[in-house]
């Protein structure tokens, strides 16, 4: 035991990445309890509102290894961390212990809170928030957290959500200030599902018009460092939970 108790609201897999660098990679997630943000279209708020914290069980890292090990059937794979926010819990044991068996890490954050251990991933994915979240960002932890997955190995990318002009122009001043990170631009889901109705409608259509017009902005302003992708998990499973 190190002691270390992580809350944790979900543990499934393995499915595929459904976003950004790692698209496609299978993957088990572990989803931690608790955000700093409250994002207005947030597609996991049984991870993020407190009203559901009941639901998060504190683990040890020991335990988390344990039903990621059983899920992977014991074969080392990457491990997706997310949440909530996944650098508000303490998570350099469980990457330790993973890595020593040699699973990989990749964890997903807005970027509002830097972690030296941010060094030991193999994949920090940044996302900062656009304005239509209803968040600010804040530009000097999120460079923080550059600088801190920069210690290390970790590949880093950002990955901006976009319903509309204003997020698209906050996406390309995020690339203006980090020209050398890739970027990956990702339309957003208009129909989240409210905590526990994992059967909710999604609007594919709406989703791919948003995609189409995306796709239409970047190739008009020659932007050619982006990358357009849409949640993959959603097109297959729409808001279903545990995909
Ligand atoms: C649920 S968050 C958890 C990790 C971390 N809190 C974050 O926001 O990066 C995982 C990813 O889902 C994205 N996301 C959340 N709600 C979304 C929506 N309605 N449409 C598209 N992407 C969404 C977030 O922007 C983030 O990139
Ligand atoms: N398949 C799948 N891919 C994902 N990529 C990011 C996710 C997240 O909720 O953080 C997510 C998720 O929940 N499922
Ligand atoms: S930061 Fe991530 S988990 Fe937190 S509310 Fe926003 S999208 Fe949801
Ligand atoms: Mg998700």
């Amino acid at each position: 035991m190190t002691g270390q108790i992580i809350r944790t609201s979900e543990i499934f897999g393995p499915t595929i990445q459904g976003e950004g660098a790692l698209i496609g990679l299978p993957t088990v997630f572990v989803r931690t309890g608790g955000c700093d943000y409250r994002c207005s279209w947030c597609d996991s708020l049984h991870a993020v509102d407190s009203a559901f914290r009941h639901e998060w069980t504190p683990m040890s890292p020991e335990a988390i290894f344990q039903e990621v090990t059983r899920l992977s059937g014991g074969i080392p794979l990457t491990v997706s961390l997310s949440g909530g926010n996944p650098a508000v819990q303490p998570l350099e044991p469980l990457i330790e212990l993973g890595h020593s068996h040699g699973y990989r890490f990749a964890l997903e954050t807005q970027g509002s809170i830097a972690r030296d251990w941010f060094a030991d991933l193999d994949v920090l994915v940044l996302s900062p928030k656009p304005p239509s979240s209803g968040m600010r960002t804040d530009w000097d932890q999120l460079d923080a957290c550059l600088t801190a997955g920069s210690a290390g190995q970790a590949q880093i990318a950002l990955k901006i959500v976009v319903f509309d002009d204003e997020d698209y122009a906050f996406a390309r001043r995020t690339a203006g200030r980090y020209p050398d990170t890739p970027i990956y631009l990702q339309p957003g889901n208009h129909t989240p599902p409210p905590p526990h109705d994992d059967a909710a409608h999604v609007d594919i259509d709406g989703i791919m018009d948003r995609m189409l017009w995306l796709v239409a902005k970047v190739t008009e302003d020659r932007w050619y460092a982006a990358r357009i992708l849409p949640q993959l998990h959603v097109l297959l499973w729409g808001n279903k939970r545990g995909v």
